[in-house]
């Protein structure tokens, strides 16, 4: 059998797996395998990668075989089949996918520049006077509402905004929780599925859930859906309709969700870091992206140094397939640790240390490996590279960051082991120093 942990007789390696941050014990076996290894925990086989090359070849060059997503019974009952990060790898993925794609691929991108510009020098502004333990909650709002203007077109705003930001943020979460073998019993006993809705409390909340959100949705797409809006990621889907055969508009409005849902929390993350070095008289717009190699390198690192999504997001083999003469049976999930790619030290010597430096050095360190791998690869990764920079140039233009200090006047500095989160990492609150380098312009 394929190198791996044995665990105990039936339970496999479930008692070893920690309910939070997998991606740790995950890094704990990648020190006595060798890039990769296979373990068990109650029957479902794991498939877990932990070297970049062998990510490429299990998820690029088979992946026809490894696209697959995890069925989980509770996220099929309320999403049912249509949030296409969670959908299994087949046409309405594809549908889904394409969309995505032909609006957030780096020429689609310039459509939304304006909209992150004017966003961003909001931003500038509304820093101006708050404490800075509040600048995570402000950068989240900042990511939150420039996503949904990209969704939903400028001019989508008004008064529901922040509502329905919040709205769309709870029903992420909820359906992440939906994942979770933990929260409902039935994703650990599927067999629960044949209880008929009237008598099985997981279908009937399944349901309310889908047309609640639904519902709620395809209202916040209905401008563009209708024509009444012709900016934004829902009006341009309209125009490429013809294009793409079969698409619905619900499929529409739910992939403006997935996408929402992927993005608003993982963009904005780690901004915060301590750096500066960024001048000009006016604030730094996207033409100034190739004169500011420094801080494309910050952006690098941060995504490095802290991968926000250290474990990925799983896939399962859509059927049986070989490595190293090893046979990985058809319904196995795949993990691979992004977080140990990151922290190869023959790619990335001295990983512990945050040195944007080794993006500048000849020959420069390889972009970090952060937004997966095969036909799965994060597609809001440009949109997501866009946004980062334009906040990072900006706040390192606006602001001079400092570390904070005690009572005794001692520097505080946060531990890089102050992080929070489950799938995805984030750093708990820290105290610093954020002083106005110039006037903001208002
Ligand atoms: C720093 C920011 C981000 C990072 C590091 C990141 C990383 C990732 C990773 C690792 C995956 C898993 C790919 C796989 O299944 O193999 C993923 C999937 C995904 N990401 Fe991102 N992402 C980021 C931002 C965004 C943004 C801004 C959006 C949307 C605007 C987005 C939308 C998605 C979607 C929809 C998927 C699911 C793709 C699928 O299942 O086909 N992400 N991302």
């Amino acid at each position: 059998s394929p190198p791996g942990p044995r665990g105990v007789p039936l339970l496999g390696s479930a008692l070893e797996l920690p309910s939070k941050f997998p991606f740790r014990k995950f890094n704990e076996w990648s020190k006595l395998y060798d890039g990769w290894f296979v373990f068990s925990a109650i029957g479902q086989k794991f498939l877990v990668i932990t070297n970049y090359d062998i990510a490429v070849d299990i998820l690029e060059k088979m992946g026809t075989q490894t696209a697959d997503r995890p069925t989980v019974p509770m996220a099929i009952y309320m999403a049912r089949h249509i949030a296409f990060t969670l959908e299994n790898y087949g046409d309405r993925w594809r549908r889904c996918r394409r969309l995505a794609h032909e609006n957030f691929n780096i020429r689609a991108l310039d459509q939304y520049h304006g909209i992150y510009e004017l966003g961003t020098a909001k931003l500038l502004r509304q820093l101006s006077n708050i404490d800075p333990l509040k600048v995570p909650e402000e950068l989240l709002q900042f990511s939150g509402t420039l996503t949904y203007e990209a969704m939903y077109g400028p001019e989508s705003g008004g008064e529901n905004v922040k509502q329905n930001i919040r709205k769309v943020w709870e029903m992420a979460e909820t359906l992440g929780d939906a994942m979770s073998p933990a929260k409902f019993i039935i994703n650990l006993i599927p067999a629960l599925g044949m209880l008929p809705e009237r008598i099985s409390p997981w279908k009937q909340y399944g349901t309310r859930y889908f047309n609640e959100h639904d519902r709620f949705l395809m209202e916040m797409a209905q401008p563009g859906l209708t024509g009444q809006s012709d900016s934004g990621f829902v009006a341009s889907c309209m125009r490429m309709r013809d294009r793409t055969e079969g698409i619905s508009d619900a499929e529409i409005a739910w992939t403006s969700f997935a996408l929402y849902g992927a993005g608003v929390e993982t963009h904005i993350n780690g901004a915060q870091d301590e750096v500066r070095t960024v001048a000009g008289d006016s604030p730094p717009t996207f033409e100034h992206r190739s004169k500011m190699p420094y801080v494309m390198a910050v952006m690098k690192e941060v995504l490095r140094w802290r991968p926000v999504l250290p474990a990925a997001l799983p896939h399962t083999a859509s059927q049986d397939f070989h490595y190293n003469g090893y046979r990985i049976e058809k319904g196995t999930y795949i993990f691979y640790n992004q977080w140990n790619m990151c922290r190869d030290p023959a790619v990335y010597p001295d990983y512990d240390v945050f040195r944007p430096e080794r993006f500048l050095a000849d020959p420069p360190a390889p972009d970090p490996p952060v937004f997966g791998f095969g036909r799965r690869i994060c597609p809001g990764r440009n949109f997501a590279r866009d946004l980062l920079f334009l906040a990072i140039s900006n706040l390192l233009w606006a602001y001079h960051f400092e570390k904070a200090t005690d009572a005794d006047g001692k520097t505080i500095t946060p531990s890089p082991e102050d992080i929070d989160g489950n799938i995805l990492l984030h750093p708990k609150p820290f105290q610093f120093i954020m002083t106005p380098r110039r006037e903001i312009p208002q």
